[in-house]
This record gives C-alpha cells, structure tokens and sequence, in this order.
C-alpha cells in the first residue's frame, strides 16, 4: 500500500497536447459503442455529442458483435451487470478484438461484488485497450484488498498511483485512475491531470462518461497513452468551467454539456509549464 511519504513526483500533462489531441478527436468524430449501465446513458450519450463524437448504445447479443466491428471504439461498462448483459458484452469484444476495434473497461465497484469482480478478471484477459476506474476500482483490480462505497470510491486517487501502474503492466492497458487529480498510466510513463471539481462528484455519470470519452479519443489515436490523458484533462476542464457557470448539481449537468460543446482545441494550446 502507498503512503504520502512514498508519492513519486508525476509530471503535469502539458496542457498543448490535449488541444492537439481534441482537435484530432474532434475531426475524426468516432463512433463509439457504448455497453454501458442503465444509469448513465443519457449523459454518457450527451456528453459524446457535446464533444462532436457520435454515440450508440447497441446491447442486443444478437446486434453487438457486427456492431463492435463497425464502430470506432467500444465501451464496457459494468455497472449494472447481469448474466445476459455479460454474455453480450463478452460477444461485444470479441467482435471488437477481432476488427481491432479498442476497447474501454470501466470497472463500476470492482472489488465491491464477486459476480462482476470475477466477470471483470476474465474481461481482462481480453486485453482491453483502457481501464478507467476511481481509486478503490483500480486498487482491487491490481489485487488490493481495496472496496469502495458502492460505486464510489473510499480512497483518493494519489493513493493507487503505484496500483494503477502495476495494473497497467499486469493487463497491457493504459490505465486512468481518476479523483482530485487524474493519473494515466502505461506502467513506465505516468501523467497527472490536476483539473476537475468536487461538484463532478454530486451528479451521476461523470466517470461513466469520462470512460466513453476514453473511448472516443483512442480511436485512431497515434498514441493512446497521450490519448487518455487528454480525454481525462478536457473533462476536467470541462467540469471546472461549469462550476463557474452554475448554482449546484441541477444545473452543472447543462453547464457541463455546454462547456464541452463550447471548448475549441485553441483554447486549450497555451504552453502552461
Ligand atoms: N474531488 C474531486 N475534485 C475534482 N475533480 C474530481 C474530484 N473527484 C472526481 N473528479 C473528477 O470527476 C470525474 C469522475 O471521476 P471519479 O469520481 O473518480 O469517477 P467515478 O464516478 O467512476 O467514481 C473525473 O473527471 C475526475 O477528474
Ligand atoms: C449509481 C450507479 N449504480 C450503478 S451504476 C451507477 C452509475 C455510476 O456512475 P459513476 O461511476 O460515473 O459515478
Ligand atoms: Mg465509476
């Protein structure tokens, strides 16, 4: 387990690269399946189109194996699992592995539940291209005794760096973990992404979405450890600017897919090191 004596020092991601990585997401407008949880899926869905990516919530084991080959990215999402969802999401990406589609796994309340802890170890085994995950997620996966509140999280991000790192050489994924501040990591390199505020917390789905997000900037990306980071610090940003626009959790969510809608790749160039 890390302590605050042990943090190493993570350098900040340079805010130049998350324009360059926005204006590319943003001309290439993927198409990202998203298998996600019956929660999130009116703001996973808006906030992709806020971004200018085009969302589709597929999730008939019949439908999602030609759909996970056609789209530009998938997202598995396991918050609310059940046996048939599982066997769709299974077939999911195995279609998607098969067409080189990348996959994104958000790994909702690892640690919490042996029937989707053990479902997400097998899902690992299928090597997906992203986990994203909040620091009790991330620490039970890399094999922590960690569990969070539900799907939320008992830890603090800083906290499951070195999980985090660990999980990305166990698994060959980058892996985010998220909180206070972000870390991507690919086991060798690691980025923080300082942004973002408490209020992302106090509406449902900011991480759920951020995993679609992921999922929409590894598409086609030259370098998705790059990729990540730059998903994470957009809706970051994103979620700083809406707190400036708004009274509370009512109406951040708006101000939230305004603020998406409205960020141009130039805005975010400035050198800020
Ligand atoms: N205390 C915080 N301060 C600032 N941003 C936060 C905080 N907690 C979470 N965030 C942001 O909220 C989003 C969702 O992260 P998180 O809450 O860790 O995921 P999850 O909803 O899956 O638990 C991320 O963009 C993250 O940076
Ligand atoms: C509340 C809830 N319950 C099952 S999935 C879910 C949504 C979790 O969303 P997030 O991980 O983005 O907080
Ligand atoms: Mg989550």
């Amino acid at each position: 387990m890390s302590d605050l004596h042990t943090i190493p020092l993570i350098p900040q991601f340079p805010l130049y690269r998350v324009g360059e990585e926005f204006a590319r997401v943003r001309a290439a407008a993927p198409l990202v399946h998203c298998l996600s949880n019956e929660v999130v899926q009116s703001i996973t869905a808006n906030v992709l189109l806020a971004l200018g990516a085009s969302p589709a919530m597929i999730v008939a084991e019949e439908e999602v194996a030609e759909f996970a080959a056609m789209a530009d990215a998938l997202l598995i999402n396991v918050g609310t699992l059940y046996p048939a969802r599982l066997l769709a999401m299974q077939k999911a990406v195995t279609a998607a592995n098969a067409a080189h589609t990348p996959w994104v796994l958000d790994p909702v309340a690892a640690g919490v539940l042996a029937y989707r802890t053990d479902a997400l170890h097998d899902l690992l085994l299928q090597k997906p291209a992203v986990i994203r995950g909040n620091a009790s997620e991330i620490m039970a996966l890399a094999g922590e005794s960690a569990s969070g509140k539900g799907v939320d999280s008992t830890a603090s991000s800083v906290l499951a760096i070195a999980a985090a790192q660990r999980l990305a050489l166990q698994t060959g994924a980058i892996v985010a973990v998220t909180g206070e501040a972000d870390y991507v990591s690919d086991g060798v390199s690691t980025w923080a992404i300082p942004w973002g505020h408490v209020l992302m917390t106090r509406v449902v789905g900011t991480g759920c979405a951020l995993s679609a997000v992921v999922a929409a900037f590894v598409a086609g990306a030259p370098d998705k450890l790059v990729a990540v980071a730059a998903a994470c610090a957009v809706m970051a940003i994103a979620g700083e600017r809406a707190e400036s626009a708004c009274d509370g959790p009512g109406t951040f969510l708006p101000a939230f897919l305004d603020a998406l809608y409205i960020m141009q790749p130039a805005m975010l160039k400035a050198v800020d090191e």
